[in-house]
């Protein structure tokens, strides 16, 4: 796993993550889903650098201007719902990319700390030599994204594939680590050292889906 940690980083990226964390200002849920946007726009542009390019011959009004211009046909999944505000981010800069959902939540049983990840709903295009991003705002176990990819398989084999997340806990890293090809990046704005007995990064933020868009009933 290639991992590029960005928060040892003085950038922007920090003031978006703080306000995400802030316990006041995230009760704004409008500004909430847009740091999470904002930051999904940043990480995608990090992630650019790392995609395949090509020359392109660009005619202006004056001329001809030699340039380069990415070459991948990438495949964007994010996981419902927390992933759709980081996933608008990244489609607002990877504009022309094919477009993944699958449905991947926490299924608490008889107590908080036990928990399943259930997989329901999944729309996918051929994912056969593309650029696969999967992204979702925490990565928290990493079951998620584990859960998400063992989905896709049927789906074709992707040529590369990169995770995109906002905060991670040491723990989900080294799960993901473990369980994706050893050439898979994963793109990540801050880590965090722990998890809490419920399985939620500590100190996190919370719950991203519900403050992305309000709390769920527990059924
Ligand atoms: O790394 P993991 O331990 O798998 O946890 C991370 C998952 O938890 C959150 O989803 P959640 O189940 O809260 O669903 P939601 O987006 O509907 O709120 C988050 O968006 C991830 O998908
Ligand atoms: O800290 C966490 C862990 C999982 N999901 C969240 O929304 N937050
Ligand atoms: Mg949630």
């Amino acid at each position: 796993m290639h991992i590029h940690n960005f928060s040892k980083e003085n950038s922007i990226l920090n003031t978006f993550i703080s306000e995400i964390r802030d316990v006041n200002i995230q009760k704004d849920r409008m500004r909430f889903r847009r740091n999470i946007e904002r930051i999904g726009e940043v990480l995608g542009y990090e992630m650019s650098k790392e995609l395949n390019y090509k020359p392109k011959k660009i005619t202006t009004p004056l001329g001809i201007h030699n340039t380069s211009v990415f070459n991948d046909d990438i495949v964007l999944c994010s996981i419902l719902r927390a992933g759709v505000p980081l996933h608008n981010g990244l489609l607002n800069y990877f504009d022309t990319a094919e477009n993944a959902f699958i449905s991947a939540y926490r299924h608490h049983k008889d107590t908080p700390e036990i928990f399943e990840i259930i997989v329901e709903y999944l729309a996918c295009p051929d994912l056969s030599n593309k650029t696969l991003i999967l992204a979702d705002p925490m990565l928290a176990t990493g079951q998620s994204m584990l859960a998400t990819f063992k989905a896709l398989k049927p789906f074709g084999s992707p040529k590369a594939i990169h995770l995109v997340s906002v905060i991670g806990a040491q723990k989900g890293l080294d799960f993901v680590t473990n369980e994706f090809p050893e050439d898979t990046h994963l793109w990540i704005a801050t880590v965090d050292e722990t998890l809490n007995n419920k399985g939620y990064i500590v100190p996190g933020l919370g719950d991203a889906g519900d403050l992305s868009f309000g709390e769920k009933l527990q059924k």
